[in-house]
């Protein structure tokens, strides 16, 4: 084993040596940077810097730590996320996780490991550096000292010293904004219960636009109108409007209100936050719920009409205007949070009954989009089938859609029967059954109302005779008179 001075003596001797290469080179470096084109001058220093450390080379290296004291640094996290897209099969250590609401595998890269990253031409090196550090503390319980593992991770970024403005100006913001788009493509949509016990669950709803069952008219409408609400941002600065857009959905129960909303949510990536007005007591407490809601989201007001008894209601047995809550008393409330603080926020209302509502919420420029969800319509029908059964075409089809044609069926009923069973065979003709029950149940009910009707007209008519007689007469005795 090597003696302590041998060590040492070769280290003086290898750090003297490495002392006067450094001299060298710099001295090279003068002289040739006329006679050698400066790509080759930049391989070989560089190669040459890399046996002698990053000190003589012209690379620079950025370090970004995961924490900016107690807050996290972002920059970290986007080059995590970004680095986890440019992963290369040299990489040999990779570390996976996912967190129990996630549905993606998070990969990132080991302790130690690099990867070479291509920028306009110009070569960048990430690598992952993870240092331990331990902190003895004495613990006043056990009376005893003790030691504490933390680990303090960073990412180093290093490429020629040359491109440090192009890499700070444009590739680093090109690596924040590759890793917004990953991330909102990663995102899980949540749903968030506002004004009952929190909540705060996945929206694992499997409603998209493709599988629901609307008017492809209004679907299509509906969706440029979101796409070109998203891409607004720079129109509702200039205007000074708040970026938000709202939605009526009405219809009768069961043709996709709620399905639609998850669809809006699963399409854009919003979060939904279910305002359950009936629990709130003061308009503090909306402003708290409110407040506690992000942007990018879609707050859902559902059954509208059923709160409209709010009109007149009032809180705390207080009779002050400050603590009445009426319904476009709580639009402008909204409105003006959103106008102060709020971006990219959708609202929605739905409602069974557009006729009930107060028409302060109807009012044109108060909604953005009435939506109808009607009750099934023929080309529903197809979408549910091709959805639920993954059939396009049966000999069913043509009376089936002559029967929807003619009664009120909603999506919700048509896809209850077709769910009854995966033989398209077996859930056609089941679904042809109780569409035929429901045009007997229609029949049926016009019939009795038509006899009704009548029963009516000849219940009236005794009475009809006698006022008619009793005109008869008082025009007779009139005539008389004169
Ligand atoms: N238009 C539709 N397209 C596809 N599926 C639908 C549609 N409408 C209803 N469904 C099916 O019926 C179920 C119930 O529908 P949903 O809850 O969206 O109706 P709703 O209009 O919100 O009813 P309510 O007025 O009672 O709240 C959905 O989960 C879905 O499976
Ligand atoms: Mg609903």
């Amino acid at each position: 084993m090597p003696s302590t001075t041998s060590v040492l003596s070769t280290y003086t001797s290898f750090a003297a040596s490495a002392m006067l290469l450094r001299t060298v080179i710099s001295e090279v470096q003068t002289m040739t940077s006329q006679l050698i084109p400066q790509q080759l001058q930049e391989k070989f220093f560089s190669k040459l810097g890399g046996l002698l450390g990053n000190n003589f080379s012209s690379q620079i290296t950025i370090i970004i730590d995961e924490r900016n004291g107690f807050s996290i640094n972002e920059i970290y996290q986007a080059s995590e996320i970004y680095l986890s897209t440019i992963i290369t099969p040299s990489v040999k250590h990779l570390k996976v996780s996912k967190a129990p609401r996630e549905k993606n595998l998070s990969i990132t890269i080991g302790k130690g490991e690099k990867i070479i990253d291509v920028f306009e031409g110009i070569s960048l090196i990430w690598e992952f550096v993870s240092i331990e550090k331990q902190k003895s503390y004495y613990d006043y319980e056990s009376s005893l000292h003790s030691t504490e593992t933390s680990e303090q991770r960073s990412i180093h970024l290093s490429f020629h010293k040359k491109y440090r403005e192009i890499v700070l100006s444009t590739y680093l913001p090109c690596v924040v904004e590759r890793s917004k788009v990953i991330k909102e493509e990663n995102k899980v949509v949540k749903l968030h219960s506002l004004g009952n016990s929190y909540q705060d669950v996945n929206l694992d709803h499997p409603s998209t636009f493709d599988t629901l069952a609307m008017d492809p008219k209004l679907k299509k409408e509906l969706m440029d109108d979101l796409d070109r609400f998203l891409k607004r941002r720079v129109f509702y600065r200039r205007v000074g409007k708040a970026w938000k857009r709202g939605y009526l959905l009405y219809g009768p129960p069961g043709t996709g209100k709620s399905s639609l909303i998850a669809a809006m949510a699963n399409y854009l990536k919003f979060d939904i936050y279910d305002l359950e007005l009936s629990n709130l007591h003061s308009n503090t407490d909306l402003r708290g719920l409110i407040a506690s809601t992000s942007n990018r989201s879609i707050l859902v007001i559902e059954d509208i009409d059923c709160t409209i008894e709010l009109q007149d209601r009032q809180y705390g047995g207080y009779n002050q205007t400050d603590n009445q809550l009426t319904l476009s008393g709580l639009l402008n409330f909204i409105d003006g949070l959103w106008t102060s603080c709020g971006d990219e926020r959708i609202i929605v209302f739905t409602t069974n009954h557009k006729d009930r509502l107060d028409p302060a919420l109807l009012r044109p420029g108060r909604m953005d989009m009435h939506i109808h969800m009607s009750y099934c319509t023929p080309s529903g029908f197809k979408i549910l089938a091709s959805n639920y059964l993954r059939i396009e075409s049966h000999c069913l089809f043509t009376e089936i859609e002559g029967l929807i044609k003619e009664v009120e069926v909603t999506p919700a009923e048509v896809a209850e029967e077709l769910m009854k069973s995966e033989d398209p065979d077996i859930a056609l003709a089941g679904l042809v059954a109780f569409l035929q029950q429901k045009k007997q149940m229609k029949c049926s009910e016009e019939s009795k109302s038509e006899v009704e009707k009548v029963n009516e007209q000849s219940k009236q008519s005794p009475r009809k005779k006698k006022v008619k007689e009793s005109k008869r007469k008082k025009a007779r005795s009139g005539k008389s008179r004169q």
